[in-house]
């Protein structure tokens, strides 16, 4: 067994070295030749768990192996070469559901609505930011034991907006019944079949770079941004005169130049990429000591990423945005891109629309700058192959 320094966990036994393994994380989409037969697959050492590693993985990570089905499994995103790969997947993705939705509304007049949910794997609240008013939970809109249309409309299970002396919910299944539009049909909205595809960003929880003004990272800054994307005006059939290909529009000052179905944040509460503040504020301690944010993880024996995505899988597929029309993932990560998809292909990201800093597209006039998010940012790159363009 390798030494490790003191500050590493004494409750935790390392199941391998804490040297970077070469994985799936490792490589760009392009650089992964995914015909490996089940004995390559048998000899990758397994990953460090992290014990306080809460939600299991759903992509291709090498632990639970005996959990999980093998899908061929394709990609073609962002105008990349497809390539398919046989991944790595649980069988079945998490339970969840919608306990209440309620309106956030802004000082500059964008209201948004935030969605609670619970699941079966963890205990945590994870939240889905909703912008638009045709992006509906059937969870929250299904029908509970024995309440009434206050109770639905105090858990949010109501359409259009709440008033004082307001009775009824008016719920979506008997608008949708009364419109004559079936399952695929908002209710409340355009229809779906006339939208497309919702700009989608999984965001997890960052206390410090989100509340505490922290520049170690871009984390509030991507928060703050993919809002911002998500609240530009509604492009509408009649305001729109004609659709442009994702490669012809700008990616970040306009809106798209297509009617959306409406975005969504993901917010999963996998703090510090799943390892617990705890844990984080020791790692930014070991990287003030000259360490970067991967190997600052593995000194501690968790796994440069701890995180899994099966719960945003399944909250998305909840509100609807699974199937063919596909979604728009605000990202750089393209472990999230192939996470997010799911075990049978559930959810389709159809384009990965990159999140450039803010700092890079204003000469470092605005946004997150210094020494310390720099590193961050080269070690993304370098390390875990983030990918800030579009290509
Ligand atoms: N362990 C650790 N976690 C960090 C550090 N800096 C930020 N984080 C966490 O990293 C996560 C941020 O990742 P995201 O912004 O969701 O996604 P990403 O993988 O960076 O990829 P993008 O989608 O391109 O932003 C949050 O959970 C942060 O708390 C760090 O130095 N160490």
């Amino acid at each position: 067994m390798p030494d490790f320094p003191a500050h590493a966990s004494p409750a935790f036994t390392p199941a391998a070295s804490p040297r970077p393994r070469p994985q799936a994380r490792d490589r760009g989409i392009s650089d992964l030749h995914l015909t490996k037969d089940e004995d390559q697959l048998v000899q990758v050492p397994p990953p460090l768990v992290s014990p306080a590693f809460t939600p299991p993985r759903t992509p291709e990570t090498e632990g639970q192996r005996h959990d999980r089905a093998s899908h061929p499994h394709k990609h073609s995103v962002g105008g990349e070469a497809e390539v398919t790969e046989r991944a790595q997947f649980l069988a079945e993705l998490p339970e969840v559901t919608c306990e209440v939705r309620a309106r956030i509304p802004t000082t500059t007049g964008t209201e948004m609505w935030l969605h609670l949910y619970h699941n079966n794997v963890d205990d945590k609240e994870h939240l889905a930011i909703v912008f638009g008013p045709n992006i509906r939970s059937k969870s929250l809109d299904r029908q509970r034991p024995g309440e009434s249309e206050r109770d639905r409309m105090i858990r949010g299970a109501y359409t259009g907006t709440l008033y004082p002396g307001r009775t009824s919910s008016r719920r979506v299944d008997a608008i949708r019944r009364d419109a004559g539009v079936g399952e695929e049909g908002a209710g409340v909205g355009m229809e779906k079949k006339d939208l497309g595809p919702p700009l989608v960003r999984i965001h997890s929880e960052c206390y410090t770079g989100e509340t505490v003004w922290s520049a170690r990272c871009d984390c509030g800054e991507q928060l703050d941004e993919a809002a911002r994307l998500m609240s530009l005006p509604w492009p509408t059939p009649s305001n729109t005169p004609g659709s442009a290909s994702p490669s012809q529009r700008p990616l970040f000052d306009d809106p798209p130049a297509m009617p959306s179905c409406g975005g969504v944040i993901i917010y999963l509460r996998q703090e510090g990429r799943g390892i617990g503040l705890l844990s984080k504020l020791k790692a930014y301690n070991l990287q003030d000591l000259g360490h970067d944010t991967m190997e600052a993880n593995l000194l501690l024996r968790h796994p440069g990423d701890a995180r899994s995505y099966g719960l945003a899988t399944s909250m998305l597929l909840d509100l609807g945005l699974g199937g063919d029309m596909g979604i728009r993932l605000l990202t750089n990560n393209p472990e999230k891109v192939r996470a997010v998809e799911g075990p049978g292909r559930e959810v389709n990201v159809v384009e990965r629309v990159p999140m450039i800093p803010l700092a890079w597209r204003t000469g470092g006039k605005e946004g997150v700058h210094g020494p310390e998010v720099e590193k961050y940012i080269s070690t993304k790159i370098e390390k875990f192959k983030h990918m800030f363009s579009s290509g």
